[in-house]
């Protein structure tokens, strides 16, 4: 049974026993706020990241969500994209497309991926170009706080050195204040070149949710949401902190061994 809790300042906690349970509840999730999304404002705009998260989102496709998921309303995002072509094994799209997309009936044209034939930086000026008319048109929200789109949803997973998106620990990438969408060429982990959300964006959104999975990750886990005191390492995840919206974290029972806040009984 999944063990929830409220962090006074890191959002709503829920961590579970298995992978079984956390996929079961990550697609309620998923579902119910693109229903309210769509009650709300008629489209729902989710942001995807890669890696192990594209997997879990996996019971989207099954019964019931596949047939009480509205998919026509949705407009699908991602918070970062490696620059690679759309057919290459690292691309975030070719996997959510292999993984979910091509398994539920969303729009083609309501699916934003990036322009893979130009460099990381043409490619982030296209997408921060792209999201700017959708915003005009409110498709997608606009924060009230900052000029930044409020995504309704924004999904992200986290590194076993607690990169989120694209955003790496100590990169200059997590100072971009000005680009809603910004690019690397030099990735710490490959493939170099990407494109990624910036902190303003992420931390604008609606919803952001965190999904976490897999015990080499318990130690960022600590870092990303415990108190740990002034000497505090500035973790991307950890920036991750939304300015109105709410932040929940779905995290394995091996990823949150190392949580003050979570003892578990053998
Ligand atoms: O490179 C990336 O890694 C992170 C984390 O991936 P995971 O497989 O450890 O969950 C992912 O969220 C990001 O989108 C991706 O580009």
């Amino acid at each position: 049974m999944a063990h929830s809790c409220v962090h006074k300042d890191r959002g709503e906690l829920r961590i579970y026993e298995n992978l079984n349970e956390l996929s079961t509840d990550l697609a309620d999730y998923i579902a119910e706020l693109s229903e309210v999304s769509v009650k709300e404002r008629g489209v729902f705009a989710i942001a995807l990241s890669g890696g192990s998260l594209i997997d879990l989102m996996g019971k989207l496709y099954e019964a019931p969500y596949n047939k009480t998921v509205d998919w026509a309303k949705w407009y699908i995002f991602w918070a970062d994209e490696r620059v690679v072509a759309k057919n290459h094994s690292d691309s975030n799209y070719k996997l959510a497309k292999d993984g979910l997309l091509s398994k539920v009936p969303v729009v083609p044209s309501h699916v934003h991926s990036i322009n893979d034939t130009v460099t990381a930086e043409e490619a982030a000026d296209e997408y921060g170009f792209a999201i700017r008319q959708l915003v005009k048109t409110r498709v997608i929200s606009v924060s009230d706080t900052s000029d930044c789109p409020k995504f309704d949803l924004i999904l992200l997973g986290m590194g076993s050195d607690g990169h989120v998106a694209s955003l790496f620990p100590n990169h200059s990438v997590l100072e971009e204040k000005d680009e809603w969408v910004t690019f690397i060429t030099d990735s710490p982990k490959p493939p170099p070149e990407r494109i990624t959300f910036t902190l303003p964006v992420i931390n604008s959104a609606s919803n952001v949710a965190v999904v976490i999975t897999g015990g080499n990750k318990a130690e960022a886990v600590h870092l990303a949401i415990d108190d740990v005191g002034p000497d505090c390492p500035s973790l991307p995840a950890r920036m991750v902190q939304p300015t109105k919206g709410k932040l929940v974290w779905f995290i394995d029972k091996p990823a949150a061994l190392k949580l003050d806040c979570c003892q578990f009984s053998e």
